[in-house]
């Protein structure tokens, strides 16, 4: 179809090809959170081209129907975060879900960790304990449909990068509680998989475009990759250094920032 010819360019590669003709009966049903803006709004553009049926939410109606209209006849949903631990918004899918990806992320501060317990309390709201009751009120349609659960992380939820204490806490935990599950549904035969996103900075330029990094995620989900590393080399390699050599790597990340301007605490 049309849909496929425009994904068809940037899915080279056996693997490219062999999602694009499994797609249809792979997933076509799929939640994605924070897809107002940045990486979230570019998967939802990626699956609208592909024939998904998309549920999208973010707090913002307006950022929110501003994509909508760029997917036409796709669903769109304003979920407000306040409701994230009681709301699901699967039961405005009708006919099951075999995808929900989890991307929506709190403001936090890009500094050194100022005491703030309430603030470090909130952003695990929104961006761990949400993902935790998104995932139990969706598992039924997802066990139903043999489909998966995409988690969006970072490199700060897997080294300690500094400036971003809260944040990197709350990755942290998206970590644990992923990995740790991911292995009971093997213990008792539930087949869903899950898909941890290990993303370094993307930016709007040339180097870690959002776009192609959406596309990444979206094609390690449907391969139900245990997990994704965007941009590759840049996330793995470092990983490889902190799995022998953690005291180095904490060195050489503390090399790189430039801390003359920061207020102390
Ligand atoms: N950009 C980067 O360099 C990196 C990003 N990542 C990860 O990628 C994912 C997407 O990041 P990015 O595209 O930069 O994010 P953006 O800041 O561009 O988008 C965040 C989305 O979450 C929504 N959101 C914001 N606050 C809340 C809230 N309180 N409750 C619910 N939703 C909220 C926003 O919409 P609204 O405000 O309307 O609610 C928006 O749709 C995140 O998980 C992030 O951790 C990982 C590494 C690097
Ligand atoms: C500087 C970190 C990336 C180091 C790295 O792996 N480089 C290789 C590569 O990028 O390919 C950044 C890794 C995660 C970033 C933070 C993040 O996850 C979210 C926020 C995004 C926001 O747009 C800027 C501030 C962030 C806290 C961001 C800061 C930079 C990272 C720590």
């Amino acid at each position: 179809s049309s849909s496929l010819e425009v994904a068809a360019p940037s899915l080279a590669g056996f693997t490219g090809v062999a999602l694009l003709l499994f797609w249809e009966q792979l997933w076509k049903r799929v939640i994605v959170t924070g897809a107002s803006t940045g990486i979230g709004e570019q998967m939802a553009y990626h699956l609208a081209r592909m024939g998904s049926h998309i549920l999208v939410t973010a707090r913002t109606e307006a950022k929110l129907q501003k994509v909508n209209g760029k997917l036409s006849t796709h669903t769109c949903t304003c979920i407000p975060a306040i409701s994230y631990s009681t709301l699901m918004p699967a039961p405005l899918i009708s006919g099951g879900l075999d995808m929900l990806i989890l991307n929506h992320i709190g403001k936090s501060y890009f500094s050194y960790f100022d005491g703030d317990v309430g603030h470090v309390q909130k952003l695990l709201q929104i961006n761990f304990l949400s993902y935790v009751a998104m995932t139990v009120s969706a598992l039924p349609m997802l066990k139903e449909s043999e489909g998966s659960i995409v988690v969006v992380s970072s490199m700060a939820g897997k080294v300690g990068f500094p400036l971003t204490v809260p944040y990197s806490a709350t990755k942290f935990a998206l970590d644990g509680f992923f990995s740790s599950l991911r292995q009971e549904f093997s213990m008792q035969s539930v087949n869903v998989s899950i898909t941890l996103c290990v993303l370094g900075f993307i930016n709007t330029g040339k180097i870690s475009p959002k776009e192609e990094c959406a596309l990444e995620i979206i094609k390690g989900g449907a391969l139900r990759q245990r997990e994704v590393y965007y941009r590759y080399a840049s996330t793995k390699i470092p990983l490889l250094i902190r799995d022998w050599a953690a005291d180095f790597l904490d060195y050489l990340i503390r090399k790189c920032y430039n801390t003359e301007n920061l207020k102390k605490n």
